[in-house]
C-alpha cells in the first residue's frame, strides 16, 4: 500500500476479505466496520481494493466538496461482459461521452413530460390502471409486487418506448423478471466475486451467470423496440427517447459522443433498470410500513382527504399542503434504503480524505446506508419516524443527510421523475384504499439486498375507502 493508504480489516492472501463479508446484508456489515476502522477504510477482494466512505460528513466531502475527484466509474470485468463492445450506456460511461449522454437523457426527460406537466397526467392515468387492477383482486389477499412493478415501469416505457403495456402482457412480464434478477445479482456477493476473480468465475457455474442471461434477454427486447421505431421514424415529430436518440445519431455521425445504436440499447437498459426497480420497491416499502403502522396510515388519509378530497386526482402542487404525507414518503425512502451502497467511483487523482491518501485510479464506494442511518444526523436512526422531516409546528423540513439519490455530479438523473412518481402513486393509492394484512407480525423490515433492497414477499388486502363497500372480506 502507498503511504497513508486507508486502514482495513486484516486480509487473507489471494482471497482478501471475501470470507468475512456478510453476504446477505453487506451494507450493514460495511456500516459497522466504519465504527472500528473509521469513515475511510479499505476492503480487499482478491487483489482488488475498494475504499469505503461512510457517514454524512465524509460522503459529502467526497461527493460534493471534492466532486471533481470522484466523478468517474472504475473498470469492472462484469460490466465489461454485460455491456460487451465499446459502449457503456449512462451508468458506466465516463468523460465527455457520459457528460453528453447524461445531458441528452435529462433534456429528453424534460421534453417528454417533466416540464410540460404531461408526465403528471400520465402518472395519474397509470395510477387508475393500478387501482383497477387492485380492485380486480376482489378482496383476496395479493402480493402487490407484480402490479407495482408493472405500473412504475410503464412510466419509463412511455418515455423510452412511447407506449405502455397491459399488466398481463407477456413481454412486459419477462422484461420485469429479467430486471429484478439483474438488480439482485448485480449487487450480490456473486457480482463482487466475479469482479475479484473474473478468469475463474467465467468458467464456474453459479447464479452470477444469471446476470448475463438476463441482460442478453433485456437487450434483445430493447433491440426489437428500436427496430419498430426505425420503421416509422418522423424526424420532425419525435415521440420518445428512442426517436430522439435515432435523430441525434444522424446528426452526430462523425463525433464520438456515444450516439450509436449499440449505446442506445445500453442507455435504454440503464434507464429501465435505474428507473423502475428503485421507484417500485420504494412503493412496496411504503405499503409495508403503513400497514405495519396503521395510525400513520390513518393520519396520511386524513391529510389526503383534507388537502385533495376524494373526487379528484392529486397534483404535484398538492404536496405543499401535505407536510405530513411528504414527511412519511421521505421517511419511507430513508428506512427503505433502496440503494444501500452507491454506484462505484474511481479517484481521478491522489486525493486526501479524512487524513488518508486515496491514490489515483483507486475504486471508491460511498456507503449510502451509513448516511441514511448516521447516528449524528437522525434522532432515531433505526426506527420509522416521520418526525425526522417535521418541525415542532408540523411543517415539512429538509434534511441535508437525506441522500437516497446520492449527491454531486453523478447523482441520480431521474430524481425529479422519481419524486413525482412516488408522490402521485402513493397519494392515489391511499386516497382510494385502506391497506391491511392478515398478520402484521409477519411483515419483515430487513429486506433482500442486491443492487437495490427489496422487501420479502408479503400479501395485502386493499379495501376501497370510497363506497364503504369493503372490496375484501378479510381486512
Ligand atoms: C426512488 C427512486 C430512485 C432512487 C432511490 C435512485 C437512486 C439512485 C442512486 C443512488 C444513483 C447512483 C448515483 C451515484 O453513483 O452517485 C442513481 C443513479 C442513476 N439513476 Fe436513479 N434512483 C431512482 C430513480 C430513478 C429514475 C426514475 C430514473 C430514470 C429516469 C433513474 C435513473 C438513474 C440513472 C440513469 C443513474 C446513473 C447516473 C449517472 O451515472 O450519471 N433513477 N440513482
Amino acid at each position: 500500500d502507498p503511504p497513508n493508504f486507508p486502514p482495513g480489516p486484516p486480509a487473507l492472501p489471494f482471497f482478501g476479505n471475501i470470507f468475512s463479508i456478510e453476504a446477505k446484508q453487506p451494507h450493514i456489515y460495511l456500516t459497522k466496520l466504519a465504527e472500528v476502522y473509521g469513515n475511510v477504510f479499505c476492503i480487499r477482494l482478491g487483489r482488488h481494493k475498494t475504499v469505503f466512505i461512510s457517514g454524512w460528513k465524509m460522503v459529502k466531502e467526497a461527493l460534493v466538496i471534492q466532486a471533481e475527484n470522484f466523478v468517474d466509474r472504475p473498470y469492472s470485468p462484469m460490466v465489461t461482459r454485460i455491456y460487451s463492445g465499446n459502449s457503456r450506456g449512462l451508468f458506466f460511461s465516463n468523460g465527455k461521452v457520459w457528460r453528453r449522454q447524461r445531458r441528452f437523457a435529462m433534456a429528453t426527460l424534460r421534453t417528454f413530460g417533466m416540464a410540460k406537466g404531461s408526465m403528471e397526467e400520465n402518472i395519474c392515468q397509470e395510477s387508475r390502471h393500478l387501482q383497477e387492477a387492485m380492485e380486480k383482486e376482489e378482496g383476496k389477499a395479493f402480493d402487490p409486487m407484480q402490479l407495482l412493478n408493472s405500473a412504475v415501469s410503464n412510466i419509463i416505457c412511455q418515455i423510452v418506448f412511447g407506449r405502455r403495456f397491459d399488466y398481463s402482457d407477456q413481454d412486459l412480464r419477462r422484461m420485469l423478471k429479467d430486471l429484478t434478477d439483474m438488480a439482485y445479482l448485480e449487487g450480490s456477493i456473486w457480482a463482487l466475486l466475479y469482479d475479484a476473480f473474473p478468469v475463474l468465475m467465467r468458467h464456474l457455474p453459479g447464479p452470477h451467470n444469471g446476470i448475463f442471461s438476463s441482460s442478453r434477454s433485456l437487450k434483445a427486447s430493447i433491440r426489437k423496440e428500436i427496430e419498430r421505431h426505425k420503421l416509422d421514424l418522423d424526424p420532425s415529430n419525435p415521440r420518445d427517447y428512442i426517436d430522439n436518440f435515432l435523430i441525434e445519431e444522424k446528426h452526430n455521425r462523425k463525433q464520438d459522443m456515444g450516439f450509436v445504436e449499440e449505446n442506445l440499447v445500453l442507455c435504454c437498459l440503464d434507464l429501465f433498470l435505474a428507473g423502475s426497480e428503485t421507484t417500485s420497491k420504494t412503493l412496496q416499502w411504503g405499503l409495508l410500513y403503513l400497514i405495519k403502522y396503521p395510525h400513520i396510515q390513518d393520519k396520511v388519509q386524513e391529510e389526503i382527504d383534507r388537502a385533495v378530497g376524494q373526487n379528484r386526482p392529486p397534483t404535484v402542487a398538492d404536496r405543499s399542503n401535505m407536510p405530513y404525507t411528504d414527511a412519511v414518503i421521505h421517511e419511507i425512502q430513508r428506512m427503505g434504503n433502496i440503494v444501500p451502497l452507491n454506484g462505484l467511483r474511481m479517484a481521478a487523482r491522489d486525493t486526501v480524505l479524512g487524513g488518508y491518501v486515496i491514490p489515483k485510479g483507486a475504486t471508491v464506494m460511498p456507503n449510502l446506508t451509513s448516511v441514511l442511518f448516521d447516528k449524528n444526523e437522525w434522532e432515531t436512526p433505526d426506527s420509522f419516524n416521520p418526525k425526522h422531516f417535521l418541525d415542532d409546528h408540523g411543517r415539512f423540513i429538509k434534511k441535508e443527510a437525506f441522500l437516497p439519490f446520492s449527491a454531486g455530479k453523478r447523482a441520480c438523473l431521474g430524481e425529479g421523475l422519481a419524486k413525482m412518481e412516488l408522490f402521485l402513486f402513493f397519494v392515489t393509492l391511499f386516497q382510494r384504499f385502506h391497506f391491511s394484512t392478515l398478520d402484521v407480525a409477519e411483515l419483515r423490515t430487513e429486506g433482500i439486498t442486491g443492487a437495490t433492497r427489496t422487501p420479502y414477499p408479503f400479501k395485502i388486502f386493499a379495501r376501497s375507502r370510497f363506497d364503504l363497500q369493503p372490496l375484501c372480506n378479510a381486512a
